[in-house]
């Protein structure tokens, strides 16, 4: 018995945050960080049976050639996807336990747009699979440290990361889906995902404040880890890959984040067509699944 001060409900049932009843949670829910891309992506839906909105979380739930999706936004941030794993998860196992009389897993998908760092065209498509940013040091309360259970790879990859960017933590490094990544990625570009705690200063950008590492960028570009799997290097920035990959395999669901590169660090540079690339990358999306 979960006490209701910590899942909490609405008088009508619904979960606090998200605002959204157990039938309102498809096998497949797609992810948007910008509430206005909500109706981006249910544009293209061929009826839409539900909407409502609640603080950032904008949810519309429909099908597209058959398929039922829920598609919700997630404002920004790994804060925030805290918040959507986990109460669309409760309200989600509800609906299965009714319906089935067992909770089993969903997929869940997740489309996002961020900034590629790497030597590629801006406005080039991507999509990336490994992410990470966890905080290992602190205080010891029991919930710092958690059962993530990386594998040697990641662990490995955290671990030369902490060194080289000299970080006061171990990022988590952990690996997309990948039968998601064949059935969604294909002609995409592979790449690995650096989830920041920010758009600014954590992506490397200086307006007005200095970066304490002058050279982030830089460190950023050069890291390389070589293994068996091949060569892992950085590709983009972004800020909720690593939340949703967590909790994603903590709680047993396939995860996939796709991201439009829109800003290239590299070269300076902003794609005049930023929204074409993400409406074409919400059409190839949804014909995949
Ligand atoms: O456009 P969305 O999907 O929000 O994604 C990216 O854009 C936001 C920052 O501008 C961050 O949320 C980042 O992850
Ligand atoms: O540069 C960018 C663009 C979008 N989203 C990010 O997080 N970074």
């Amino acid at each position: 018995m979960i006490q209701s001060s910590e899942l909490i409900l609405n008088p009508d049932g619904s979960i606090y945050h998200l605002n959204l009843l157990p039938d309102h949670i498809s096998d497949t829910i797609l992810t948007v960080g910008d509430p206005g891309r909500v109706a981006q992506v249910s544009r293209h839906f061929d009826s839409i049976e539900f909407e409502t909105t609640h603080r950032e979380f904008v949810t519309h739930v429909g099908y597209y050639r058959g398929k039922r999706f829920t598609v919700l936004s997630t404002g920004m941030g790994t804060d925030n996807i805290d918040i959507v794993m986990n109460e669309a998860r409760c309200a989600g196992e509800h609906r299965l336990h009714v319906a089935h009389g067992a909770p089993r897993s969903r997929a869940a998908q997740v489309a996002h747009h961020p900034a590629g760092h790497q030597r590629q065209p801006a406005g080039r498509r991507a999509h990336w699979h490994h992410a990470g940013h966890r905080a290992r040091r602190g205080p010891r309360q029991p919930h710092a440290v958690l059962p993530l259970m990386e594998t040697g790879l990641e662990t490995e990859i955290a671990t030369e990361l902490q060194q080289s960017l000299g970080l006061p933590f171990a990022p988590y490094v952990v690996r997309g889906d990948d039968l998601l990544r064949e059935q969604v990625g294909a002609g995409m570009v592979m790449g690995n995902t650096l989830t920041c705690p920010g758009f600014y200063g954590p992506q490397g950008r200086s307006l007005r404040l200095d970066l304490r590492q002058p050279d982030y960028i830089a460190r950023l570009q050069n890291f390389r880890h070589q293994s068996a799997e091949g060569l892992f290097r950085l590709s983009n920035f972004e800020m909720e890959t690593a939340g949703y990959y967590s909790l994603g395999r903590l709680l047993g669901h396939e995860v996939l984040s796709l991201n439009a590169i829109v800003a290239n660090r590299a070269t300076g540079e902003f794609a005049e067509n930023a929204g074409a690339i993400v409406d074409a990358m919400i059409e190839r999306t949804l014909q995949r699944l």
